[in-house]
């Protein structure tokens, strides 16, 4: 009892001073603050045709054209089966093929994976992911997320909150309705594990921005483990105190149906063991298993394998023959 009391007196001592909203941050105040400093914005995108080129443009055209606050704008093309590439090239982004960064080490695939290519293929000192499905995507959420980076040297990683509602095939949003798999998985696990996180309202997120010298360090998991890996180890990295967040206003995407949630829940709970591992926190008889028997409206059973990996930090790439 006295961890979780402490700890949830550590957030509350954390949440004032290291939260903020977008309005916070307005881009002209930022533009004094950027200085020489380098912003790239990486959207990772697996058939996002839809929706990329409409955020590709609002960055170009309010925070590339209007104010230079933006340096580069990169779509790291999942795999995509669509025409994510051209729709973003199209819009005014630099695009690569998630498998064409760093060809010569072994193909990973996933979320994760598209983020750390793209952390690999940037240039900017301070990066700002960017999921590529948002329909309520603003500029505000990139000032937003860099604000805290630009003005105060010991921030390091700025992670969005937002409201999330969720609107299904009828079209009518749902308040709150949004974030199932933080609702039922991410939010108890930080509780129960990193209570000190739990005053990330929105852990899961794919809005964050963070210095590169920072992301460098830390390991990125794969597939959709990597937001929950991130936060544990940047905790672990920086500290609660060089960690932000802002509030963007409100956050809608294009859900993904249960089935495949119920596979992001495994993936992140077996991210989450991983860290508690690592941490010498829990030791396995035997390690969990990373198949799930998922079953279908018709009675039909569907064995996944809701396995991640995890590329090691950048920077440990530091030999020549690695990077090249
Ligand atoms: O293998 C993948 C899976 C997802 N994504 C991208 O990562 C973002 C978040 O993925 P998704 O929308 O599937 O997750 P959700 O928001 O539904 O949890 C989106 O821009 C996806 O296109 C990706 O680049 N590669
Ligand atoms: O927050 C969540 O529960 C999931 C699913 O959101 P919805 O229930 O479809 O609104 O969405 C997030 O989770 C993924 C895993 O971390 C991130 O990669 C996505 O960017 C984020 O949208």
């Amino acid at each position: 009892m006295e961890t979780d009391v402490r700890a949830l007196s550590r957030v509350q001592e954390w949440y004032g001073p290291h939260s903020s909203t977008a309005a916070e941050w307005p881009v002209d105040a930022l533009m004094l603050a950027k200085g020489t400093t380098t912003v790239s914005v990486v959207l990772p995108a697996r058939n996002e045709e839809s929706t990329v080129g409409d955020i590709v443009t609002v960055i170009r055209r309010e925070l590339v054209e209007q104010v230079p606050l933006v340096d580069e704008i990169l779509v790291v093309d999942s795999n995509s089966t669509d025409a994510t590439a051209e729709r973003a090239r199209e819009a005014g982004a630099r695009v690569v093929a998630q498998n064409d960064v760093l060809p010569h080490l072994p193909v990973m695939t996933g979320k994760g994976e598209a983020l750390w290519k793209g952390l690999a293929a940037s240039s900017g000192d301070l990066v700002v992911f960017v999921d590529a499905d948002l329909r309520s995507f603003g500029a505000h959420y990139i000032s937003g997320l860099v604000g805290p980076l630009l003005v105060d040297a010991d921030i390091h990683f700025v992670k969005a909150t937002y409201e999330r509602p969720y609107i299904g095939a009828d079209g009518v949003p749902q308040r709150g309705g949004g974030g199932r798999v933080t609702e039922l998985v991410a939010r108890p696990l930080i509780n129960m594990f990193w209570p000190e996180l739990a005053g990330f309202a929105q852990p899961l997120g794919g809005e964050y921005a963070a210095r590169r010298s920072v992301l460098e360090q830390v390991p990125f998991v794969t597939e959709y483990g990597v937001e929950f890996g991130l936060l544990v180890d940047l905790l672990d990295l920086v500290g609660l105190d060089a960690m932000a967040q802002v509030d963007l206003g409100h956050r809608t995407h294009t859900h993904q149906d249960m089935a495949a949630l119920g596979r992001m829940a495994g993936q992140i709970m077996l991210t989450a063991w991983s860290r508690l591992e690592g941490q010498g926190r829990v030791m396995a008889s035997e390690p969990p298993a990373h198949t799930l028997l998922q079953w279908g409206l018709d009675g039909d059973a569907d064995l996944v394998d809701v396995g991640v990996a995890e590329r090691p930090p950048l920077a440990s790439l530091v030999l020549e023959e690695d990077l090249t």
